[in-house]
């Protein structure tokens, strides 16, 4: 089965190699909606694949390193696109989250891009 947590990120970034003249080689914020997705069996006695607040604990050091802060200033996200970002994440996660299995990161309403094992 699949589970899901979400996290609100507020962060600026820059794009420094798009064309010149394109909008997002300003500086500029968003507020990016991470989910992080879990695959796994339930418990037969708890019922659940995993505590959701286990993913909040799993996922609470990146919150601390990415929220309310310029991006490009990241170690490892100079070129903060949706998707180096959702694999950044992604990288960093999957070593504390066992059964991790995709990051989705919104960085508008209509925009997202997602990372799972398959996209290294
Ligand atoms: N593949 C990607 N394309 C773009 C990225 C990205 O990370 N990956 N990022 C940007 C910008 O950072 C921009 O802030 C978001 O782009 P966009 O979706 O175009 O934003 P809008 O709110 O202007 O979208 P509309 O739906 O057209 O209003 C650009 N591209
Ligand atoms: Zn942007």
């Amino acid at each position: 089965m699949h589970i899901h947590k979400v996290f609100q990120i507020e962060a600026a970034h820059r794009l420094p190699n798009v064309p010149a003249g394109h909008k997002c080689a300003r500086l500029h914020g968003h507020s990016f909606r991470v989910e992080v997705h879990v695959e796994g069996e339930p418990d037969p006695a708890l019922g659940w694949v995993m505590d959701f607040a286990d993913i909040k604990t799993a996922f609470a050091p990146l919150f601390e390193q990415l929220d309310h802060h310029y991006l490009n200033d990241i170690e490892g996200l100079d070129n903060p696109t949706s998707e180096m970002l959702a694999r950044w994440i992604f990288r960093r996660l999957e070593p504390r989250l066992p059964g991790l299995d995709r990051v989705v990161v919104h960085e508008t309403c209509t925009s997202a891009a997602s990372c799972s094992r398959t996209s290294f």
